[in-house]
């Protein structure tokens, strides 16, 4: 159902549940109830198992990165031998652990500079890295992977994803920015089975098991969210514990709510959200960190709300919200754009939205959306 607010038409969760949220009309159940009856857990613990690896692996490289690791896309953006190697990683893990299924697998990354001349250092440097990880896990007795192997390992993410079938979606190491700075990153995975995320899994290294803002005597980092359809959230450490069920913030005083939002300032408008951060009455100032690590810690309730509004012109891909959007919503959260429509994995690589993507629980979603729109409005007024 939508409710007219100005110009924009406003998709209202709070009245009409997403699929995720048990929702009460026929169609919705019989859906959701042919999802649920599914069992996703071998691929869960596949996808458990090459997120911890890769994670492994790119722990490795951030603690000693050198000048030679990091290149420049053609975009500008960098990119590192980590996040090839987390991805020829990943690759390897999922084809290894699911033998029997077919493969499909939409990754960020591709093997094109690596096989330009003069990249051959950089690709032994991946090679052995990757090399070391898979011999690091007991049960894999397979032979060494040969240069070939990493770069097909790497290409074997070339999918385009879509709304039929299943499709892993992988960014090997999300906010490639906060890794080269020492900062937060993740490896992000999620499954799609018929253009809907049923299975997500986020690695974030350098997180911290207690909640952001608070203390823990031993100040350990490295968790794992892991969340299936139908089933919740769960979080354990990356060296390995037991799984402990998440939920997002139950707050619905958004005075008292605090926000994620980018630390680069070029990803999102810092602008737009304090307008909005002050039209709620927000006390707290941003909590900025790099990657789909708000998700996850948003899925366990360290703050209320994720803002990202990207400049204008900027595509967003399904890799950058797939695993993160399961995390949260299992949480109990929503995940939504800018107007509160759901966000739609189906179409391919990349995501079609308004304006931005935001996060919140659902009693929090009404009066977040209406100060969005407000917010915009005023910045148009204002231009
Ligand atoms: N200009 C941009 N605007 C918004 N997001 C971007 C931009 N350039 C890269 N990104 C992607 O934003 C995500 C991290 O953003 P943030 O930390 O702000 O949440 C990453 O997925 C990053 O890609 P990458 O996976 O290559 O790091
Ligand atoms: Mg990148
Ligand atoms: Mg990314
Ligand atoms: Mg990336």
């Amino acid at each position: 159902m939508y409710i007219g607010l100005s110009s924009l038409r406003i998709r209202t969760h709070f009245v009409i549940p997403t699929l995720n949220h048990k929702p009460k009309s026929s169609i919705f159940s019989l859906l959701n109830s042919s999802f649920s009856s599914m069992s996703y857990q071998k691929e869960l613990v596949a996808a458990k198992k090459a997120a911890s690896l890769a994670a492994k692996l790119c722990q490795k490289v951030q603690k000693s990165l050198l000048q030679s690791d990091v290149q420049s896309k053609l975009d500008k953006s960098p990119v590192t031998v980590a996040d090839y190697g987390s991805q020829a990683v990943v690759s390897f893990v999922l084809e290894h652990e699911l033998s029997a299924e077919p493969f499909s697998l939409v990754a960020e990354e591709d093997s094109g500079d690596l096989r330009e001349d003069g990249a051959q250092d950089t690709l032994e440097r991946i090679r052995v890295l990757v090399n070391d990880t898979i011999a690091s896990e007991s049960t894999y007795s397979v032979s060494p992977l040969s240069a070939d192997g990493v770069l097909a390992a790497i290409d074997s993410g070339r999918s385009e994803g879509g709304a039929v079938g299943r499709h892993w979606v992988l960014d090997p190491i999300d906010g490639t920015k906060g890794f080269v700075r020492g900062d937060q990153y993740a490896i992000a995975l999620a499954l799609l089975d018929q253009g809907r995320v049923v299975l997500g899994v986020l690695a974030c290294p350098n997180l911290p098991l207690a909640p952001l803002g608070v203390q823990s005597s031993a100040g350990q980092t490295g968790c794992l969210f892991s969340a299936v359809l139908g089933e919740g959230t769960y979080m354990e450490s990356l060296d390995g514990s037991s799984p402990v069920k998440v939920n997002v913030s139950p707050t619905e005083n958004s005075e008292e709510a605090s926000f994620f939002e980018s630390y680069e300032a070029a990803h999102s408008s810092f602008d737009l959200s304090s307008s909005i951060a002050k039209k709620l009455g927000v006390k707290a100032p941003p909590v900025r960190i790099d990657s789909q690590a708000k998700y996850g810690a948003l899925s366990r309730g360290d703050g209320a709300i994720y803002l990202r509004f990207p400049k204008a012109g900027y595509r967003e891909k399904i890799w950058d919200h797939a695993a993160g959007s399961i995390v949260v919503t299992e949480a109990g959260g929503i995940v939504s754009d800018a107007a509160g429509n759901p966000l739609d994995f189906s179409k391919g690589k990349y995501l079609d939205l308004y304006k931005g993507i935001i996060a919140c629980n659902q009693k929090l979603m009404p009066a977040l959306l209406k100060a969005i729109q407000q917010s915009i409005e005023e910045k148009a007024a204002s231009l």
